[in-house]
């Protein structure tokens, strides 16, 4: 992987870094107290000063990339708030809030809610079941929506009209890979970008849906299962620069040889309650 000190920059290709303003939540209370998806086993210990100071190394990155990294206080018995990316979805500074699925992390809505609103975002309560950016991805001026395990369909409908942007329904089929984010990777996520793209696990989506994939991106990048399955699709891309699972090294080749330098993270205390690099970021998009 590459020395982030050391290339921060396109030299040879076209890809450009564009500075992004990202929300995180530190994990002084990470442990994995219940299960909700299957990467959880509440028998297996957890260490939260290891979990710490993995997501340092994540927060260090982002702010060595020049990223805005902005943070919310964690809360006490709710161990996945550091997974941040559930917390909303915010476009031209509207923040979609989230609610959850499951009773473990419903308070997780209002508190995320409460950041945005004391930060000067317009905060849109919502009416449907959805985990923010969990499963919606902006790819140029479309938004890629998730449904299968968490994300009810009917806040994809909530999504389009409040966005007034194109929306697509993908139906996720595997329960290991129950976000969307877990599944697709967005290389360029620009508004207005005509060359955005992609990184996907074919398997994670039902038939239909894997038809709209091929059809909208011909050139993504199919990932392998063995990098899927540690969440190497989980990343965060500012254009050029990817945040990757370390040991996700065929997704590593793979960005390299199309002109992304990848830099890659080891989250794995973090993987114990089913997530990544992207689960821990959200991106806070103010036009
Ligand atoms: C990419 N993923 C999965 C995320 N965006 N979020 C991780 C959420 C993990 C949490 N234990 C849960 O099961 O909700």
């Amino acid at each position: 992987m590459t020395n982030i000190d050391t290339l921060t920059q396109a030299p040879e290709t076209s890809r450009v870094p564009t500075t992004r303003s990202y929300l995180m939540c530190r994990p002084e209370h990470f442990t994995v107290s219940y299960k909700i998806n299957p990467w959880m086993e509440p028998a297996n210990p957890t260490d939260t000063a290891k979990a710490l100071a993995q997501w340092q190394v994540l927060y260090d990155t982002f702010v060595s990339l020049g990223h805005d990294v902005q943070l919310i206080d964690p809360i006490e018995g709710l161990p996945d708030m550091v997974y941040s990316a559930n917390g909303g979805f915010v476009i031209d500074n509207i923040a979609y809030g989230a609610s959850f699925t499951f009773p473990e992390r419903m308070p997780e809505g209002p508190a995320y809610m409460d950041w945005f609103r004391e930060h000067g975002f317009d905060v849109r309560v919502p009416e449907n079941i959805n985990e923010g950016e969990g499963d919606f991805l902006l790819v140029g001026d479309t938004i890629l929506a998730g449904t299968g395990f968490r994300s009810e369909s009917k806040s994809h409908t909530e999504v389009a009209e409040l966005y007034g942007r194109e929306v697509v329904t993908l139906n996720l089929i595997n329960p290991s890979f129950y976000h969307l984010d877990t599944a697709i990777a967005v290389l360029d996520p620009l508004t207005g970008d005509a060359n955005a793209n992609i990184a996907y696990l074919p398997s994670a989506f039902d038939t239909k849906s894997l038809l709209i994939l091929q059809d909208r991106y011909p050139d993504a990048i199919i990932v392998s299962e063995e990098d899927a399955s540690i969440l190497g699709l989980n990343s965060i891309s500012d254009g050029y620069n990817v945040v990757i699972a370390k040991r996700a090294v065929g997704f590593e080749r793979q960005l390299r040889e199309r002109g992304y330098n990848p830099i890659g993270v080891d989250l794995s205390e973090l993987l114990l309650g089913g997530g990544g690099v992207k689960c821990c970021t959200l991106e806070l998009r103010k036009s």
